[in-house]
């Protein structure tokens, strides 16, 4: 009998249970033993993750001082701007290598976390690309995070397929599908299950090494056309974060014995330093480019993180802060031009509404919001855009091919050449709107709700028919923070009522009965609302603000096997 599930692992011979994978030198799993994960966790994929954080570790360790080092510095009255020193690669006249033919066309791009059905529906929905998430669509536990690696592994051997026994069906890829590219984690996070000379793992460096290593081959054979895997890189504050991506591809390209640029990513400028270094990130990556991504949502909540010292910086309501807003057009605008002056793509981003099956009238005008988006988007001369739900698939692809005719992107037709005159105080204008008590309390019902959701496996969930995930679920932590920090006054009711403790605990109060309303007493009482309301009080409460909302909360899905054996976080 093979050692498949925990029951076996249990009752496996000693040595089993002790060294349950089959680990090199000081690298340590104290992730539950799955007969799956270990085909995923051999000794030499094992020793290509321990090769990357060896060698990267301590630059790794830098960058992070340094993201420290920028927010005292923010704290203490400065704010982000372009750096003097790297004005030479801002005017100097260079491109980054040739888009590969192969994801030229990147019109629609859907995105979603790595569960089985979910990587199947995505590779079928007509996108064009699919970008399979370990990040802000995933809550990070071992189990997640590993059957999301065979998941991918089948997917790209062309073998995946899903059997729903509840509805009978059996899931298998069409003939045609998305492109697929990966997102790991940002920087920050770690993978405590994996203990590399007795410290946890970087969470990015195990999931791109573990599906690398697997899969490279496979990919340029049947994907890229002799090129990739392909990669989104999330969360980066600054090009010295691109410049060790960039090593890390080369690292893992001379290993695989594969040419050199072979790897392509796009990255996301989704925090408010990255917006004044794109040329510099692009330029550190210039051999593996291919574009930048606006991450709207991260970026708002960066704002906020950014300006967390700053009490003339409070943020509207959140449905307020939205594209139009001239900091967030602007963001776009200069993006466009920077990554079509650089010769790649400029992926608009992620409109946060989703069908909504059982009201016709309220569907159409969701449908409506998202076209919207994506038509200032196209128009402003972005060459494709995210979608949530391969019911928004269609509307994103009409929308795009109605304003772009045959050309599978605008890289060369629209050079806004216009956006050059952008300036930082352009990228740093306050948004404009009120806030109200409503909006502190969606906040508060959004956030504590997503928070139970990740603490028991899911990533991304649909709340009051929209998609919410861990970058939107930080904008509603942040926002009430600052709000509470400052003793902002709720201007949009009328009222006059500042936030203060006080009113943040009845809120709270009030929300949780409305949540257990809404759910149902016995859903209420299985999910994880309780602790969830716990860790997002806290954390809105708190003197400083935590870094990250699920960085903070990772320590409680952390499982150690033996179970028992302490958590090295
Ligand atoms: C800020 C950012 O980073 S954005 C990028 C990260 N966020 C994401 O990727 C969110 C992706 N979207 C999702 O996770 C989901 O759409 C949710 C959670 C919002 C809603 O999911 P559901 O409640 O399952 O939606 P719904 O019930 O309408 O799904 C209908 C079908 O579409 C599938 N589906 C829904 N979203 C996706 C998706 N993104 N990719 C593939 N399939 C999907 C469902 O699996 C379901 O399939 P089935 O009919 O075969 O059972
Ligand atoms: O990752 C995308 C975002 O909007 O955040
Ligand atoms: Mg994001």
């Amino acid at each position: 009998m093979g050692l498949g599930t925990y029951e076996n692992y249990r009752r496996a011979p000693p040595d089993m249970m002790k060294f349950g994978y089959d680990a090199p030198e000081g690298v340590e799993i104290r992730g539950r033993y799955d007969g799956e994960f270990a085909a995923i966790l051999d000794r030499d994929a094992l020793k290509f993750v321990a090769g990357l954080q060896r060698e990267f570790r301590s630059r790794i360790k830098y960058a992070m001082e340094c993201r420290e080092e920028a927010k005292r510095s923010f704290s203490e009255g400065a704010s982000p701007g372009f750096d003097p020193a790297t004005r030479y690669i801002r005017e100097g006249e260079w491109t980054c290598a040739p888009v590969p033919p192969a994801v030229a066309d990147r019109t629609v791009e859907i995105t979603g976390p790595v569960g089985r059905k979910m990587i199947i529906n995505a590779l079928n929905s007509g996108a064009k690309v699919f970008m399979a998430d370990f990040e802000d669509a995933l809550s990070p536990s071992w189990e997640n995070l590993m059957r999301g690696q065979v998941n991918l592994k089948d997917a790209v051997d062309g073998t995946i397929t899903f059997h729903d026994k509840a509805r009978n069906r059996v899931y298998k890829l069409n003939n045609q599908t998305a492109k697929l590219f990966v997102r790991p984690r940002g920087w920050h996070l770690p993978e405590a299950h994996i203990l590399i000379d007795g410290e946890p793992a970087t969470g990015c460096l195990v999931d791109f090494g573990l599906y690398f290593y697997h899969n490279h081959a496979a990919f340029r054979r049947t994907q890229g056309a002799g090129l990739g895997p392909f990669f989104y890189l999330p969360k980066m504050e600054n090009s010295r974060e691109a410049k060790i991506w960039n090593c890390v591809f080369e690292k893992a390209e001379k290993t695989a014995g594969i040419e050199r640029g072979s790897i392509r990513a796009t990255v996301l400028i989704e925090t408010l330093p990255a917006v004044f270094q794109m040329n510099e990130i692009l330029y550190e990556l210039r051999d593996h480019s291919v574009g930048l991504n606006c991450g709207r949502w991260d970026y708002i909540f960066s704002y906020v993180k950014t300006f967390q010292a700053h009490r003339d910086r409070l943020l509207p309501d959140r449905v307020q802060v939205g594209m139009t807003q001239h900091f967030m057009k602007s963001y776009s605008d200069l993006l466009i031009w920077t990554c079509h002056r650089r010769g790649v793509h400029a992926m608009g981003g992620m409109a946060a509404q989703i069908p909504i099956r059982d009201d016709p009238e309220a569907n159409n005008a969701a449908l409506e919001l998202v076209r919207k988006d994506k038509l200032r988007e196209v128009r402003a001369g972005h060459d494709g855009t995210w979608a949530a739900h391969p019911g928004l698939v269609p509307v994103c692809m009409e929308v795009f091919s109605n304003n772009m005719g045959d050309t599978p992107n605008q890289i060369q037709s629209m050079k806004r050449e216009d956006a050059s005159a952008i300036t930082e105080e352009d990228l740093l204008q306050r948004p404009r709107g009120s806030r109200s008590l409503d909006g502190l309390r969606l906040n508060t019902r959004v956030g504590i709700q997503y928070l139970a959701a990740w603490l028991t496996g899911a990533g991304s969930v649909p709340l009051y028919n929209l998609m919410e995930d861990a970058a939107t679920a930080e904008i509603s932590r942040v926002q009430n923070w600052q709000w509470l920090k400052y003793g902002a006054e709720l201007d949009g009711d009328g009222l006059g009522v500042k936030v203060n403790n006080d009113l943040f605990g009845k809120v709270v109060e009030e929300e949780m009965c409305r949540i257990e309303r809404e759910a149902g007493k016995e859903k209420f009482r299985r999910g994880m609302y309780k602790e969830a309301c716990k860790i997002f009080a806290r954390q809105c409460t708190a003197p400083t603000l935590d870094d990250f909302l699920t960085l903070n909360a990772y320590n409680n899905i952390v499982i150690h096997h033996p179970t028992g054996s302490s958590s090295r976080l």
